[in-house]
Parts: C-alpha cells; sequence; structure tokens
C-alpha cells in the first residue's frame, strides 16, 4: 500500500545543502499499521511529508495506493488522510470544518452534511459541532483533526505524533478510536511517535530512521529480542565516571549513557550484579537507583539510534546492533 525505493530529500541551509532524507526504502502493505520512529531531526516528517504529497522528493520514488506522489498528486490526496502534529483553534465551528473538509473531498452539501455527522458520532463529537475549534480541550481538538483526516473514508491514514502534548487520559481515549478503527476498516496507518507505548501497543510493525536512513524494520517483539540478555540501568549524577567503571568490570557489557543513567546491556546480568556494584562503590560513584529489566523497545531505540527518545541526548557508546536496513 506504501512503497519507496530510494527517497531522498535535501534542504538548502545557509552552511550549505543538507540531505534531510537520505535514501528510505520501506514497503507497507495494505492493512498495516506501521510506527515510524527516529530521534529528533531523523527525518520522519520530511519523509512523512513527501509520502503525503506535501514535498516534493529530491531523487527516488514513492507510491502511495499504487499512485505516485509526484506525477498523481492528486489522486494520492484523494487516497490518504493525514493528520498533522498540531490542528489549529480559531473562530471555526467544529461542525463546519468537517462539513468543508468533506466539500474539498468532492462531496456534495448533501453527503457532506451527512458524511460530517457520521464522523462526528464515530468520535463523540456530536455534542461539540457547535463549538468553536478554539474551545475545544486538547483530547477533543485531536478527535477532531482525526474525524477531519478521515472524513472522506481513505484507505491510508498517515498520524505525525498524533498523541503529542494530551493527557494521560485523552491519549487513551485516542488510542482506542484508533484501535476500534482498525478493527472494523482495513485502514493502513502510518504512525510517526516520540511515544514508544503508542508504537508498540497500536502498530504491527516498527521502523526506526536515523540520520535519514531507516535502520530498522521489525516487530517490536523481534526488536525487543534482537537485543537479547538483560539490561542493567544504573541511575547516577556521575553517568561518565559509572560508564568507565562498569566498562572495566564487565568489559564485555558496553554501556549506552544517557543523561542520568548508564544501560548496560549483559547476558547474565544478576550473576554479575554484586561485582559490579562492589567496583562501583569502589570508584567512589554513588547510585540513586539500579534495576535490572528484560530490553524493552526503549532500549533497542537506543541501542540502534544511540538515543533516548525521551531524552534526546546522544548515547556515548552506542553502536547499532545487527538490524535489517531495508523494510521487507
Ligand atoms: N525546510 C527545511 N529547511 C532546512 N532544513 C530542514 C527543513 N525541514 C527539515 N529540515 C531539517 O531536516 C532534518 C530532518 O527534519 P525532520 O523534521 O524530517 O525530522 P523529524 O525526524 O521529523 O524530527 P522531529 O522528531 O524533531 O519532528 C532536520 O535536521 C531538520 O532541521
Amino acid at each position: 500500500m506504501i512503497q519507496a525505493q530510494g527517497l531522498t530529500r535535501s534542504f538548502r541551509t545557509r552552511s550549505g545543502p543538507m540531505e534531510a532524507v537520505a535514501g528510505v526504502d520501506l514497503s507497507v502493505a495494505e492493512g498495516e499499521a506501521v510506527g515510524f520512529l527516529g530521534p529528533n531531526g531523523a527525518g520522519k516528517t520530511t519523509t512523512v511529508r513527501m509520502l503525503c504529497t506535501l514535498l516534493r522528493p529530491t531523487s527516488g520514488t514513492a507510491t502511495v495506493a499504487g499512485l505516485d506522489v509526484v506525477r498523481q498528486r492528486a489522486e494520492v490526496r484523494r487516497q490518504i488522510g493525514y493528520v498533522g502534529q498540531s490542528g489549529s483553534g480559531g473562530d471555526h465551528r467544529a461542525g463546519d470544518e468537517l462539513r468543508t473538509q468533506a466539500r474539498l473531498q468532492g462531496m456534495t452539501a448533501a453527503q457532506a452534511a451527512e458524511r460530517a455527522a457520521e464522523s462526528a458520532e464515530r468520535f463523540e463529537l456530536t455534542e461539540l459541532l457547535d463549538r468553536p475549534c478554539g474551545r475545544l480541550s486538547g483530547g477533543q481538538r485531536r478527535r477532531l483533526d482525526l474525524a477531519l483526516g478521515l472524513v472522506h473514508r481513505p484507505k491510508v491514514l498517515f498520524l505525525d505524533e498524533p498523541t503529542a502534548g494530551l493527557d494521560p487520559q485523552s491519549r487513551a481515549n485516542l488510542w482506542e478510536h484508533l484501535r476500534a478503527l482498525r478493527a472494523e476498516q482495513n485502514l493502513t496507518v502510518f504512525l510517526t511517535t516520540h511515544y514508544l507505548e503508542e508504537a508498540d501497543g497500536l502498530c504491527d510493525r516498527i521502523l526506526v530512521i536515523d540520520g535519514g536512513k531507516i535502520v530498522a524494520a521489525d516487530t517490536a517483539k523481534a526488536l525487543k529480542d534482537q537485543i537479547g540478555g538483560d539490561v542493567i540501568i544504573l541511575e547516577t549524577q556521575q553517568v561518565g565516571d559509572c560508564a568507565a567503571a562498569a566498562a572495566r568490570v564487565l568489559p564485555d557489557c558496553r554501556p549506552d549513557v544517557t543523561a542520568e543513567r548508564v544501560h548496560l546491556h549483559c547476558a547474565d546480568a544478576q550473576r554479575r550484579l554484586p561485582e559490579l556494584l562492589k567496583a562501583l562503590d569502589a570508584a567512589g560513584v554513588a547510585l540513586s537507583s539500579v534495576e535490572v529489566k528484560r530490553p524493552s523497545l526503549e532500549d533497542a531505540f537506543l541501542r540502534l539510534t544511540g538515543r533516548s527518545l525521551r531524552e534526546d541526548r546522544p548515547a556515548t557508546a552506542a553502536a547499532p546492533v545487527s538490524a535489517p536496513a531495508v523494510a521487507r
């Protein structure tokens, strides 16, 4: 349903051309939900904007629903829904926005009114149709954004950080709507997010982009399994000293370092923890917490990109695990 080959996009900047997307190959099947993850500036939005026909690729090709995103822009737009990062507020009433969107998609006034009412019902907006968009809550606004993206019943829905800035309850509510939609319709979903649990819970497969290139494409489970073993997480204000001492005593457990944590990937963490703690004590490293756990998607992401999605700080010693470079 979505295919890209060698997709690139360069921008001119003051310091010369920069390649935001540097050769992306990907393939998403009909009805599949894919989570598109990457650190800040990795190229997610640029890729999505190209797939949605909002930005012209510098080179490479992409098709959505079998239609070329450059040569068949108008046709592609009829097949896709796009929910961007922030819906606008303003004085327009929610119902007017829905009807206008439906008209823009080529419906008659009567069809648009019918479809708007149906979408409003679907997303619990019926009572809010007369309310100006600027007076909707964050969660209500996001539901309206979803309704706007789906009012013309697209085959593919692109969501760019749909729950950014929402409180946990509104986020869970939006997830419920997305799950129900997928259960009812054979909708293909392409979702960028900074919330790993969102990708883990909603998506069949995860694509990780870093430096404008896809560095992993697999199920969340397979990505976690690639790491294997356990992860020891040491929380400390002395991450540098902690990582150095850990590397001396456990040279085979490479540390990934974020703002206040050192993550050590070990085959047998429980057995080796006592000698590690002794060495850290001898090195004068004060720990505020120690945790041993199975690798999470966050650990897989940290290992793949060297960065934590949450902290967005470079890790000092991360290196890619063997990962497929091409999706499917
Ligand atoms: N119009 C532009 N002109 C110049 N550089 C740009 C432009 N748009 C994006 N970039 C740069 O391209 C790179 C990729 O940006 P992009 O927005 O695609 O990343 P992202 O993964 O979506 O990041 P984020 O998670 O922060 O939204 C960044 O370095 C960004 O600064």
